[in-house]
């Protein structure tokens, strides 16, 4: 049995599967990019540990460290810790069988999280509001809906006239290739900006609202996302424009500190090419950091499949987190 994983590296120019069928190509696959976004990455890295422990039955201490080697592949969002170990638990506690069922728990519940995301977040859209976004936070990083872009879609299905502002997201661009690709898809009315324009757009007067997603949030409400979050959370608040956070609970970190976060740093390349063609000299130095840092003073609401929190976070995310345990 495999995992047939979507190449969004081709996209949009080109449709490419790749198999994933256990740890070390579950591994590779999220490092590579070739599946990013946080509950995706979590899903995918649970099926890889999954299928490795089904096929092979390796023991505790083996599978202990192929469950190391899945979560180790990129460091900043916590669902893919999250959902490897409770696969790791569920082996070691009940097998091979059991394993492969927690990762097909863990899809169905970042596919139903995804939606309720979308009925909780569309209370907050008006009919013809235009909504920015950030990278891509939709069915390419999920599982169907979406998080950001999930209150988006349901709107429409509701009947409201919603527009969507994506920027590019230098310098994988997600936005351009990915969150442009599944809206036009979608028939849904879409604008492509560069990073540069987002704070013309907001001056004009363009920009209603901004909905992103999240790679991991923290109690207090402090935001890590792609890169360039903080400053369009920045424009926002300049602007006045609310700025939304879309998030499974998965993605909510209630241990760490802002200080114990680890920014993921890719490979300068991914600055100095753009599709393969170099766009910078020799020699220049090159910062890379895939993620960035958004303090919840910026932050209008953050959206998740409980319902929405508003400030102070810390109170009203640990209360939708009571209810999920419940
Ligand atoms: C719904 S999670 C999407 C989240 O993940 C993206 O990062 P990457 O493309 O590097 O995996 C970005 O931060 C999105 O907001």
């Amino acid at each position: 049995m495999v995992l047939r994983v979507l190449d969004q590296r081709a996209l949009p120019t080109r449709i490419r599967w790749r198999d994933v069928d256990g740890a070390e190509s579950a591994r590779d696959a999220i490092k590579t990019m070739v599946v990013r976004g946080a509950p995706l990455i979590g899903v995918v890295g649970a099926f890889g540990l999954a299928l490795e422990l089904s096929r092979r039955d390796p023991g505790p201490e083996a599978a202990r460290a192929l469950a190391e080697r899945v979560s180790s592949a990129r460091p900043t969002a916590v669902n893919l810790p999250r959902a490897v170990s409770r696969v790791l638990d569920s082996y070691l506690r009940g097998g091979a069988n059991e394993a492969l069922r927690e990762a097909e728990s863990i899809l169905e519940y970042e596919r139903e999280s995804a939606r309720m995301i979308g009925v909780h977040g569309e209370q907050l859209l008006m009919d013809g509001d235009v909504v920015l976004t950030h990278c891509n936070a939709g069915a390419l990083a999920t599982v169907e809906y979406g998080t950001a872009l999930a209150p988006i879609r349901v709107a429409i299905e509701m009947g409201k006239r919603i527009r969507v502002i994506a920027d590019e997201t230098r310098p994988v661009l997600q936005g351009a290739r990915l969150t442009a690709f599944e809206l036009v898809k979608d028939g849904i009315d879409t604008t492509l900006i560069s990073d540069t324009m987002v704070g013309y757009a907001m001056s004009k007067g363009l920009v209603n609202k901004v909905i992103v997603g999240a790679d991991r949030v923290l109690m207090d409400g402090h935001v890590f996302n792609k890169i360039g979050t903080y400053q369009v959370a920045i424009l926002a608040r300049t602007h006045h424009v609310p700025f939304y956070v879309a998030m499974p609970l998965s993605t909510l970190d209630p241990t760490s500190s802002p200080e114990d976060v680890v920014i993921e740093e890719r490979d300068p390349k991914e600055v100095l090419y753009v599709r393969g063609r170099r766009i910078a000299p020799r020699g220049v130095k090159v910062m890379n950091p895939a993620f960035d840092m958004t303090p919840p003073e910026y932050v209008s609401a953050i959206i998740t499949e409980r319902g929405i929190a508003e400030p102070p976070y810390r109170e009203s995310l640990t209360e939708l987190l009571g209810q999920a345990q419940q």
